[in-house]
């Protein structure tokens, strides 16, 4: 399961608006059409936007003419920007880009050799991911009980990284690890990536799934059918607020109520130490036609619209753990994330 391709034949992107009917790839030549593909979530899941929009912006540095070093810089710049604008909460697309952004301001290197370097950087933090990905599935599959039932919302899977997943990765390790495991798959409405994503990802790999409505997962803990929750995130402030899609809230109030573990596995590259807590979290509320159609098909009356915010946060109050790439993060998290990066 691979989201994006990058190689000789240039940039292409699986559409993930297809899944799980069709496997199409998309190509895509400029940065333009990379960020109306990340706008469009024909890509979509905060580390996989981060190495589109790294790639995005490489393809615009080819193409760029300059008479200079600063010139290359300038244009170079206004992509950068440009991209970081596709979707605004997931943090990872523009900590890619601006990484890519610091490497080209430090280099003492001719213009053919700075885009070769950003090449590499792009493919850098590709590789990066995969191993942050794998990395957390040693780390949280230890959380994971045998014979556990684990709910986990919308898709935090090899769909939405660089190919292995971070909630979805955990999953896979527990499993991969010989435990007895099967997973609730929320459908999460409105775009369904749990009923089409999550589910498709899981049955290509043998975990047992079964796709629940959103609705129903309270109940479902209330009933005990749940030993565990594994959710990704867009976004971790500074003190362990987490943003991430819509739906994520409800589930975390309700595991408190149920007293059902509830972790976040997500990288580095995800969290945001210069945002200082959820209430500073940009949430993107996306067009309500994704409400109020349902496979093309309008599911409400003409003349009534739709509230339609993609992202929520949940205060770290509510968070049991957060894994990562570096290993288990406790609480308090405004301490413990200020260790783990050295501040
Ligand atoms: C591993 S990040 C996945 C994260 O991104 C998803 O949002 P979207 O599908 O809108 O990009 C969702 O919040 C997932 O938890």
């Amino acid at each position: 399961m691979r989201p994006i391709l990058w190689d000789s034949r240039g940039l292409r992107l699986l559409d993930q608006r297809l899944l799980p009917w069709q496997e199409k790839y998309l190509r895509l030549r400029t940065p333009q059409e990379v960020k109306k593909a990340i706008k469009d979530m024909v890509v979509r899941g905060a580390p996989a936007i981060g190495i589109t929009g790294a790639i995005g912006l490489v393809l615009g540095a080819e193409k760029i003419k300059a008479r200079s070093k600063r010139d290359f810089l300038a244009k170079f710049r206004r992509i950068a920007e440009s991209l970081k604008k596709a979707r605004p909460t997931a943090v990872n697309l523009s900590w890619a880009i601006d990484r890519l952004l610091n490497r080209a301001e430090d280099l003492n290197v001719s213009l053919e050799e700075v885009v070769e370097i950003l090449r590499a950087e792009a493919l850098k933090i590709w590789e990066e991911d995969i191993e942050a990905n794998k990395a957390m599935g040693r780390f949280g599959a230890k959380l994971i009980p045998d014979n556990a039932t684990v709910l986990t919302h919308c898709n935090a899977g090899a769909l939405a990284t660089g190919g292995y997943g971070t909630a979805i990765g955990v999953i896979r390790a527990a499993y991969e690890a010989g435990k007895n495991i099967k997973v609730l798959a929320d459908e999460t409405r409105p775009w369904l990536q749990g009923a089409r994503l999550t589910a498709w990802e899981l049955k290509k790999v043998g975990v047992p799934v079964e796709i629940i409505p959103d609705v129903a997962a309270g109940s479902l803990m209330a009933q005990g059918k749940v030993q565990a929750i594994v959710v990704g995130a867009d976004r971790i402030a500074a003190n362990g607020d987490v943003a991430n899609k819509i739906g994520t809230y409800s589930l975390a109030v309700l595991s408190k109520e149920n007293k059902i573990p509830f972790y976040i596995a997500a990288p580095l590259s995800t969290i945001d130490m210069a945002t200082s807590s959820g209430q500073d979290i940009p949430i993107e509320w996306r067009d309500p036609k994704e409400v109020l159609y349902c496979a093309k098909k309008r599911i409400a009356p003409k003349g009534v619209s739709a509230l339609n915010p993609a992202f929520d946060v949940t205060p770290s109050h509510y968070i049991s753990a957060i894994i990562t790439e570096k290993g288990v993060v406790q609480p308090p998290y405004t301490e413990s994330l200020k260790i783990l990066f050295g501040v």
